[in-house]
């Protein structure tokens, strides 16, 4: 039913908690195009005072016709007198993973087109087609469960900074082609959305005919519940030691069987990994085997030791592949997944364990750790030093720990348990979303590290 279209993009307006101005992402296909339409038909027709629109279009430059393309979506948007800008992705490509890496660059070019635009959110044309298949997708690669699978969020947090909505998540793609086909307007077509060497595609041509929706494992609202009750366990369970140990009660460590503990655990354990993504269900099993029956031992998964004694349970990095990072002046990069390090001084540093670091070693058994966990864990702490042996002068440079799992993507509805986790590290809450119907929490602040600063000090 086209009118559903108009419906709701009138629906995603009134779940603002103030007007605002939208950027509306736009590949020139028919969902957002539909949803420019629909979002300016919206503002336009009263109701909606203070709103106002913006657009963008990434030229991925993967195909010769995108730039084309993006000049016609440039033109549509010039004859609705919205402001649009067309952003490229200059530079190499990946020769694998090119549809993951093109995600991620069209995020980020989004975000930095609403800055310049003005924008204080981003809305996508994701469809209930797509939702779909996303369900297909996860539940095939088993991450159903261990996920907590609820499909895509209808607002994300991209890299820290901006809230995505996806306004559009409960329309099926052929209401809102009805929807411009009443108006006349034509749409692309992405010819790699035929390209069966895409896992999406196949899913897709799968998915074709049935009218049965793959079941979420779980709805996005009892996902943000188990998200409050991971987040309540995260508060009272797990404690982290200058960012490198979590510590966690004896009696809490072997409750696998309680989903939501279960959840804040491996979330938790994929910081301290450097993991954007929590274990599959192979891996799950083989931890809650370790754990439930309660003997010490350790074992290893995800690249975190599962340090298991009498007093406690202990989670910290395995030494193992731990790379090596230069570092220029003035440049940012991520160490292990785990650290944002910032060079602020004069000279490149570089990143590497700080394996017999004593000072480290000292730190966490001041901390009240057991010798061993201490000594285990400073192996695959972060050492900053200098480039190159010649150079004597001072380093100055800035760590801060990465919250692998979040930091990027955070799901409107797993908000909750990501502050926990955030907090335990050292680090600010996420910005509260623009609009009502994401799961709410309020609340401030974060302690600093005690190393945050001069990385000199500790390092
Ligand atoms: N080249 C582009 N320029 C601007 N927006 C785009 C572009 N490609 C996709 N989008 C936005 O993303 C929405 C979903 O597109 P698509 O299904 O191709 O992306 P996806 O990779 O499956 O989604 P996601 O990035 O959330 O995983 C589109 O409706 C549109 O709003």
């Amino acid at each position: 039913m086209p009118e559903a279209v108009i419906a709701a993009a009138r629906q995603f307006l009134r779940s603002f908690a103030k007007p605002c101005r939208i950027l509306a992402a736009v590949s020139g296909g028919s969902d957002s195009k539909g949803l420019l339409l629909a979002l300016h038909s919206a503002i336009r027709n009263g109701g909606s005072e203070g709103f106002s629109l913006a657009a963008c279009t990434i030229d991925h430059a993967l195909r010769p016709e995108s730039a084309d393309e993006a000049a016609a979506v440039a033109a549509f948007c010039a004859e609705l007198g919205i402001p649009h800008l067309v952003s490229r992705w200059e530079g190499d490509k990946p020769r694998s993973g090119i549809q993951a890496a093109a995600r991620q660059k069209r995020y980020e070019l989004l975000a930095d087109a609403a800055a310049a635009l003005g924008a204080d959110c981003i809305a996508t044309g994701h469809t209930r087609d797509d939702q779909r298949e996303t369900i297909a997708m996860r539940t095939a690669r088993g991450e159903g469960e261990g996920q907590g699978s609820a499909g895509m969020a209808s607002t994300m947090l991209y890299g820290r900074r901006i809230w995505v909505s996806r306004p559009f998540l409960g329309l099926s793609r052929a209401d809102i082609r009805a929807f411009l086909s009443l108006r006349g307007i034509e749409w692309f077509d992405d010819p790699s959305n035929a390209n069966p060497l895409f896992e999406r595609v196949r899913v897709r041509s799968e998915l074709e005919g049935s009218e049965e929706a793959p079941a979420a494992p779980w709805s996005a609202a009892q996902r943000a519940a188990s998200s409050t009750r991971a987040a309540a366990m995260i508060e009272t369970h797990v404690r982290v030691h200058e960012t490198v140990v979590a510590e966690i009660a004896a009696a809490q460590a072997g409750n696998m069987s309680d989903a939501d503990w279960r959840r804040a655990l491996l979330s938790v354990a994929a910081v301290l990994g450097g993991r954007n993504h929590l274990p599959g269900h192979a891996t799950i099993e083989r931890i809650s085997g370790f754990l439930q029956p309660g003997a010490p031992g350790r074992m290893t998964a995800g690249g975190v030791v599962y340090d298991r004694r009498p007093n406690g349970l202990y989670l910290y990095r395995e030494a193992r592949n731990l790379s090596v990072l230069v570092i220029d002046p003035g440049e940012t990069s991520v160490w292990d997944g785990r650290f944002n390090v910032t060079n602020d001084g004069q000279d490149p540093v570089v990143v590497t364990t700080s394996q017999k670091d004593g000072q480290w070693n000292q730190i966490l058994i001041d901390g009240d750790l057991p010798r061993g966990v201490a000594k285990r864990a400073t192996r695959a702490a972060p050492h900053i030093g200098p480039a190159r042996a010649d150079m004597a002068g001072s380093i100055r440079a800035k760590v801060e720990c990465r919250i692998a799992l979040y930091d990027t993507f955070l799901p409107g509805f797993d908000r909750t348990m990501a502050d926990a986790v955030a907090m335990l590290f050292g680090r600010e809450r996420y910005p509260a979303p623009p609009v009502h119907d994401v799961f709410d929490r309020n609340g401030e602040g974060a302690g600093g590290l005690p190393w945050q600063g001069d990385a000199r000090t500790l390092c």
